[in-house]
Parts: structure tokens; sequence; C-alpha cells
């Protein structure tokens, strides 16, 4: 495989956008090898906003942005992101009556695969990507919410995408569906390059090669998974009682409490997890504040 030579799908630096007063990202840098990338980040932090950049169907106020070696500032440039990217957005604006098949079909048709029996076995090769070939002739009002989100990632599949964008993929779905749905996105980000939002930490553990920290429009990390985690060494540990003066401290299954933050002498260390790391950047109480 040539992946180490390949160009990054997105570099973009100095992203900032603003909803009328509210700053939604400020000053963002972003660059996106072959793999899954997890945006990581509380309610708000603005990651679907970053995403919906990403995507072209929203414009930064500021910033350098380029994807898959196009500027989405031209028509032109828009235009050829669109035709190489697939994108599930958070909700994919189902038409309740289509079945699952009219439903791919018609974004196969706005991905303008214009030969009709081409485009037909494109869908059917989505739809069975997903595990959905024998259900694709049911109304998606009669889906369960974990089909309904494997409609919507057959979707964002049709034509191949070289870069694909998932807005919380894995949301709404019960532990089995969501296993399968992380190894049909890891299974895609072999040699493509895939980009996530998610409130997950585990999911980032289980998936992704990269990891971005978004909060209040700040990107306050990048790097490997293992590297989030390893900010917190030697500041994770656990007592008997809570612990006012740490960044966060919660009570565990076995009765005791883990904290993160500045330990007291002697405290009793914890390895640190990616939650512990992301723990340590993230304002929680801030971010629960304006959640
Ligand atoms: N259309 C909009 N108009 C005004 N403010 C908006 C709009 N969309 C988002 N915002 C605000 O911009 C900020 C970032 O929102 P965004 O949806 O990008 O965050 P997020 O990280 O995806 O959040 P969540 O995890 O809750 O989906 C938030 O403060 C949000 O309230």
């Amino acid at each position: 495989m040539t992946i180490a030579a390949t160009a990054p799908a997105v570099r973009a630096s100095g992203l900032s956008l603003r909803y009328g007063r509210t700053p939604a990202l400020s000053d963002v840098d972003l660059t996106l090898t072959a793999g899954v990338t997890a945006l990581l980040g509380p309610n708000g932090a603005g990651k679907t906003t970053l995403l919906r950049i990403v995507a072209t169907a929203l414009v930064p106020d500021s910033g350098e942005l380029t994807v898959l070696g196009a500027d989405p500032r031209t028509a032109g440039g828009r235009l050829a992101v669109r035709r190489r990217l697939g994108y599930l957005p958070q909700d994919p604006g189902f038409h309740p009556r289509f079945t699952a098949f009219e439903f791919v079909d018609y974004v196969a048709i706005l991905k303008e695969l214009s030969d009709r029996r081409a485009r037909h076995g494109e869908v059917r090769r989505v739809l069975a990507a997903v595990g959905l070939e024998g259900q694709r002739r049911r109304r998606i009002r009669a889906l369960s919410g974990g089909m309904r989100q494997r409609v919507a990632l057959a979707a964002a599949l049709v034509g191949d995408p070289e870069l694909l964008i998932l807005d919380e993929p894995t949301v709404g779905l019960d532990p089995e569906q969501r296993l399968r749905f992380r190894e049909m996105i890891a299974e895609f980000g072999e040699g493509r390059t895939v980009l996530l939002s998610t409130h997950q930490t585990e999911e980032v553990m289980a998936l992704c090669q990269h990891v971005i920290v978004l909060d209040r429009g700040f990107a306050r990390f990048a790097g490997p998974p293992a590297a989030l985690a390893t900010l917190a060494g030697g500041r994770v540990w656990t007592s008997g009682s809570r612990e006012p003066h740490a960044l966060a401290s919660w009570r565990t299954g076995t009765g005791l409490y883990r904290h993160v933050g500045d330990p007291p002498p002697g405290a009793d260390l914890l390895d640190p997890t990616v939650e512990d790391g992301y723990l340590m950047l993230v304002d929680v109480a801030a971010s629960e504040v304006r959640a």
C-alpha cells in the first residue's frame, strides 16, 4: 500500500466560524491522513460545525482548507470534493415513505451516478456492505433505529468515497450493533480517510488511529489515542472519598473514587486511560454549564 506517500486528504489551518455572536470554532488546524480519526468533545464543542465545514456544507468565516486536493471555496472545488466524499449527517433527513433502496438510490442520483443499471448495482452493493440486502424493499419508517443508521451509512458509502465523514455514527445503537458498525468503519478506514465525531472515549480506543479533542471551539489535542492517555500519566489516583480539588472525581463500580488532577502526596496512582487524558483537557464543569 502507498498510504504513507499519499498526501493528507484534509489540510486546514486557522478555521473559525461564528453563528451570530456564538463562536463555534476558533482557529482550528487539522491534518487528516488515511485511517480513522475521532473528533472527541463535549456537547457544543464544535464537532458538527467542523464536520460540516470539511464536508463543504458550511463555509468558515476564516481559515485555509484543502479537501482531497481541492479548494471548497470555489464552486468547482466543492463539486470535486462532493463527488469523492461520503457524509453521514447527525440527522440524515430520511423520507419515511422511501424504502431503504429508494433512499440510497436517491443519494446515488444526487452523486450523479447517472447510468441506471450501474447505479442500482452500486446501491445493492452498499446495502449489502451494511448487511441490509434483505431489507432493501422495506420502508424506512418500518425499520429500527439501528437499521436506519445502517441505511444512512450505506448512503454515505455510495461511490466508494475517498473521504468518509460520520457525525456520531454509533449514537442510539445497541452494543452489538455498535460493534458491527465499528467493524464496518474500521474496514472502510483501511487505506481511506474517515473522520467521525463521538462522545465516547471507548470508541476512540476501539476504532481510531488518531484523535482530535475539541472543547468550546478550540482544538486541545491532536495525536494517537495512546498519547492522549499519556497526558494524564501520574495524575490519576484512587481513594475512598470524593476529592473536591480534583479536575474530575467520580465513584466507580468498586465503591472507590477515581480522580484526575494533581494528586496529593502518597496517592494511590492508577494507569491513565483515554478518558482520563480527555478529562485533563476539557473543562468539564464549564462544558456542563454551557450545555
Ligand atoms: N445553527 C446554529 N445557530 C446558532 N448556534 C449554533 C448553530 N449550530 C450550532 N450552534 C452553536 O455552536 C456551538 C457548536 O455547535 P456544534 O453543533 O458544532 O457542537 P457539537 O460539538 O457538534 O455538539 P453536540 O455534541 O451537542 O452535537 C454550540 O454552542 C451551538 O449551540
